[in-house]
């Protein structure tokens, strides 16, 4: 049985085993203290980051430990608490556990999913990916076979969820070992969101913390240690506080919850990505899911900033990751690439209006997919096939194969239109 940390397993019940959005890396909203922008400390290896006067640094109280049933918190309880529960005997989850730093009504919101809490969904194949060195990169994440776009890498628990935006917490947060007043609100934010992490730390199976310890941190001189571990590791979900957006909507980016995943983690950046993850809220589990072919000995690159901005623009958004992307979108890129990638959406549009019209036409001529194809052929060169608009361009192309009468052709886009679209589909609780 794996050891955990301030776990008591006395009171929980038996338990059967216990969530849709595209999760990109983001930064974590938290405003770092002044002292800590110029430290020394080493890079993420570090727990204890020397707190600064005014911060009673001392054992928690045993109240900071939640394994809640409950599903009846106050609206402005914060609680950090291991998820799916431990069963009633102390032993653990099959598909293991994660530690959730969570506001009370959201963690009641997950508990609540009559689908809760299923058992991680499985890939076809076992043991598709292997964790190794990549040159110029640290440690990367490789196939180990031919992989299909839409099937399933890997899904794990991640080893700690965590609320995007600090700002909220520090008023109801029990767990704060602030004794002084003195600090600025940014301040106290940044120190109480690292207590809250220690927390989650020390709940963590020694082999958990161990991993959650040994992940890059490229924050080493601007966040606090554990605080840059999330920062640099973290990849959004579909969790969020307050009552869940409209289907096809989304949460405000403050009320989102990051996940840092052991495996998730360790896979680099690439501004054409051929995998994406998804979080699944009922099993509580990322998922890392191809979005293209990959052969077996390829390495897997998500994309940790948005794809619709041009070179310059991603150079800014991942700067605070500490690298300059040399994929091969960023190295050739010149204006009219930049172009395409802020204008897809737009360009896409504009084929969706017309191909409303070459539906209703009594002929078509086969021309007009002259420019379609095109667009296609251009999208997966700049590495746009996570961005929604390229599944609309696929099922324009497909329809307008099929009014052509190539319905070979129309199936071929079909089937991969649904592969995409099967990404993430088996999460039903919204
Ligand atoms: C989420 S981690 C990815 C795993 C990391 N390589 C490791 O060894 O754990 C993010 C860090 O990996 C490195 N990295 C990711 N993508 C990169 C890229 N395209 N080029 C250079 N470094 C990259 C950077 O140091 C970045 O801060």
């Amino acid at each position: 049985m794996m050891k955990r940390g301030f776990l008591n397993t006395s009171k929980v019940k038996k338990q059967p085993l216990y969530g849709r959005t595209q999760s990109q890396p983001h930064q974590l909203e938290i405003e770092e203290p002044v002292e800590t922008r110029n430290s020394s400390k080493s890079l993420g290896r570090e727990v204890d980051a020397g707190h600064p006067e005014g911060v009673v640094a001392g054992p928690l109280p045993s109240s900071t430990i939640e394994n809640s049933l409950r599903t009846d918190h106050a609206e402005d309880t914060i609680l950090v608490s291991t998820i799916p529960l431990h069963f009633e005997d102390g032993s653990g989850d099959p598909d293991g556990h994660s530690e959730w730093i969570a506001r009370g009504p959201t963690y009641d919101k997950i508990l609540k999913l009559p689908s809760f809490p299923s058992p991680i969904p499985k890939p076809r194949r076992h043991n598709m990916y292997v964790v190794k060195p990549s040159r110029g990169m640290g440690l990367g994440v490789f196939a180990t076979c031919d992989i299909e776009a839409g099937e399933l890498i890997f899904s794990e628990r991640p080893l700690l969820v965590y609320p995007s935006a600090a700002a909220p917490l520090e008023a109801s947060n029990p767990y704060s070992r602030l004794s002084s007043t003195k600090k600025t609100s940014g301040q106290k934010e940044a120190i109480e969101y690292e207590q809250l992490a220690e927390v989650a730390l020390e709940r963590m199976t020694e082999e958990g913390r161990a991993a959650y310890l040994s992940l890059a941190n490229a924050h080493g001189r601007d966040s606090r240690p554990l605080v840059g571990i999330i920062k640099t590791n973290g990849y959004l979900t579909n969790i969020g506080d307050g009552p869940d957006p409209r289907p096809g909507g989304d949460y405000a980016h403050a009320r989102k919850y990051g996940a840092v995943c052991e495996i998730g983690a360790r896979i680099n950046h690439s501004c054409s990505p051929n995998v994406t993850f998804w979080f699944n809220r009922s099993s509580f589990s990322m998922q890392v899911s191809a979005i293209k072919d990959i052969k077996g000995g390829q390495e897997f690159f998500s994309s940790y900033c948005r794809l619709d901005q041009s070179a310059a623009k991603r150079k800014v958004a991942l700067a605070p990751y500490g690298f300059e992307c040399k994929c091969p979108v960023c190295v050739h890129a010149i204006p009219a690439t930049d172009q395409l990638h802020e204008e897809f959406p737009a360009r896409v549009q504009r084929f969706s209006e017309l191909s409303k019209g070459w539906i209703r036409a009594p002929r078509l001529d086969a021309s007009v997919l002259d420019p379609l194809l095109q667009l296609e052929k251009d999208a997966i060169k700049e590495g746009l096939i996570p961005e929604p608009p390229y599944r609309r361009l696929l099922g324009i192309i497909e329809v307008v194969y099929a009014k052509l009468g190539m319905r070979e052709k129309a199936g071929h886009y079909t089937e991969i239109r649904c592969r995409l679209n099967a990404i993430g589909e088996d999460d039903k609780t919204r």
